[in-house]
């Protein structure tokens, strides 16, 4: 059976964008129109002659909705083998008609727990009724058709056009896999909603349903947003993926003002400027200056200009073909020094039409809007795929604040020294490890990363900063009188003469070595001054 004319339609849908025109199309094509409650009442006031559900089952619709399709006269009419001898005589038998095509979309799940709706609500719009008609319907896409998108209806009657009122079985084994994949995802949202979010707030408590964030069977959803050129080499392919979650916000969700396709490395690059700006949501103007998915520079200062300058000065070497975040909507100033240098893509919450008017100069640059910053102490959850399996973790959304931090050293630091503590433990957090980051004045003056040893990441920030000073033409590197933060904790002695070598006058780290009285000794004898955060922040 290839081709099959269409006689009767079961048209249920939630959002019912559209269902009007299609109904109006399909009478016009002679087809009979079977309809659920709100769909029906949509297309009779639209002047269309239209058969209720109830007519068909001999039952109202009932318990809130609850029970409207659930009945053998519509899933047989879906289901039915239409050459089959024994179906057809159940269907004689029986009063079944057999229904050609459905149109149905499912009560709205995701959108009710965005909008944070009760929990009653939310289990209210668990669609049963319409996933079952769906399966049926796509089980026999042998005879019948099944249309789950509206933003398919044109396609539909487009078909039915060409093929003289018929589909053809490309067509339906086409929306039969849609279909599927559309009732598996709501199936996933639902399944993970019961183990992330209802776990922890249902009327039980975690303890009584024995909770844990990682459930036995762990499904996934997402949508394809685009196919990439390719990925992080030329020789792999790669696509960006949209989670099914309503409101989430990140590279994906921004608005591509100008500039060429991202690529997936532009994609993995903004996503890390992107999260390492949203640590200064809400502060001074922030600038991120991001190569290779690590920070190059990143500067905060009363102007967001000025902080461009001081992230620059970091490392302009590396800054050349980097990703630039800011956390305040970029001026035309800014966006003016940005393009003094070669930057492949500038992600903020908003551009004036003068930064605008810069940036358009340069055709490549890839411009992106952000609604809004991510917020940094969201939780979620981090997969990476590894041989043979998947790491799941939590997502890194620890904080550290003044109150958290514990002084060691005999010498208690200073206020400035605690707020370039502070930002340079909020840069380490961002950068690979083994991560070494040095700040002072609300900038970084070297950033030392991904090394094997945390000496060598050290030594190499310090060295970015005497290049840098060079650069610049500064006596000395910023280094000097700057804080040290260390993602993890320094584990020998020689940890701190690193610092020393550098200059700095205060070291932030995790401490929990087991030679931290050496540690701290150590920085003793120097006149340093040493917190510990009792938080680790490994990245790799
Ligand atoms: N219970 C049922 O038998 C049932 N049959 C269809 N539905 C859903 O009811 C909605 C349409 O309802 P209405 O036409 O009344 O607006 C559709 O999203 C459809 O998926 C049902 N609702 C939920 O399960």
């Amino acid at each position: 059976m290839t081709q099959v004319t269409i006689k009767r339609a079961l048209l249920s849908v939630s959002d019912k964008d559209g269902i009007v025109e299609l109904a109006r199309a399909l009478a016009a094509n002679g087809v009979e129109l079977v309809s659920t409650g709100g769909t029906a009442k949509a297309i009779r006031d639209a002047g269309l002659e239209v058969k209720d559900v109830s007519d068909l089952t001999g039952f109202p619709e009932m318990m809130d909705g609850r029970v409207k399709t659930l009945h053998p006269v519509v899933h047989g009419g879906l289901l039915a083998v239409r050459d089959n001898a024994e179906h057809k005589a159940a269907m004689d038998s029986h009063g079944i008609g057999a229904i050609d095509l459905l149109v149905v979309n499912l009560y709205p799940f995701e959108q009710t727990v965005a909008r944070g709706a009760s929990r009653d609500e939310i289990i209210e719009n668990i669609d049963i009724g319409g996933p079952a008609m769906v399966r049926s319907a796509s089980k026999n896409h042998g005879f019948v058709t099944i249309v789950t998108d509206p933003s398919d209806y044109a396609e539909l009657l487009a078909e039915l056009d060409a093929q003289d009122g018929a589909t053809s079985l490309a067509f339906r084994i086409r929306m039969a896999g849609k279909a599927f994949a559309k009732t598996a995802s709501y199936d996933a949202a639902i399944a993970n909603w019961f183990a992330f979010a209802d776990a922890f707030s249902n009327p039980l408590g975690p303890d009584a349903l024995k909770a844990t964030p990682f459930v036995d069977k762990l499904p996934l959803a997402f949508t394809l947003k685009d196919t990439l050129r390719y990925g992080e080499n030329p020789h792999q392919t790669a696509a960006v993926y949209l989670p099914q979650s309503v409101g989430a916000r990140g590279i994906p969700q921004a608005q591509q003002v100008q500039g060429k396709e991202l690529s997936y490395n532009n994609y993995n690059d903004a996503d890390a400027a992107l999260e390492l700006v949203a640590e200064f949501a809400g502060g001074d103007p922030a600038v991120v200056i991001v190569k290779h998915a690590n920070p190059c520079g990143v500067a905060q200062a009363p102007s967001l200009l000025q902080a461009w300058r001081e992230a620059l000065a970091c490392d302009s070497v590396s800054a050349f073909g980097g990703i630039v975040a800011t956390n305040v909507p970029l001026d035309g100033e800014t966006a003016r020094a940005i393009c003094e240098i070669f930057t492949e893509v500038v992600i903020a919450p908003g551009a004036d039409d003068a930064a605008r008017a810069a940036f358009a100069a340069k055709k490549n640059l890839r411009l992106l809007l952000v609604e809004d910053l991510p917020d940094a102490a969201r939780p979620g959850l981090q997969m990476k795929s590894i041989a043979g399996g998947m790491l799941l973790q939590s997502r890194d959304a620890g904080d550290i604040g003044p109150g958290d931090l514990k002084v060691v050293s005999k010498r208690a630091p200073s206020a400035q020294e605690l707020a370039d503590c502070l930002f340079a433990w909020k840069v380490a957090k961002h950068v690979k490890s083994n991560a070494i980051v040095f700040a002072r004045d609300g900038a970084t003056a070297g950033i030392g990363a991904g090394q094997m040893n945390r000496r060598d990441s050290g030594r190499i920030a310090a060295a970015r900063a005497r290049e840098a000073a060079q650069t610049a033409g500064w006596d000395n590197p910023r280094t000097i009188g700057s804080a040290m933060a260390s993602d993890a904790f320094l584990p020998f002695a020689d940890g701190i003469e690193v610092a020393l070598e550098a200059g700095a006058s205060v070291v932030i780290q995790p401490g929990g070595a087991m030679r931290d009285d050496e540690v701290i000794k150590a920085a003793d004898d120097a006149g340093l001054a040493m917190v510990f955060t009792g938080m680790r922040h490994f990245r790799h």
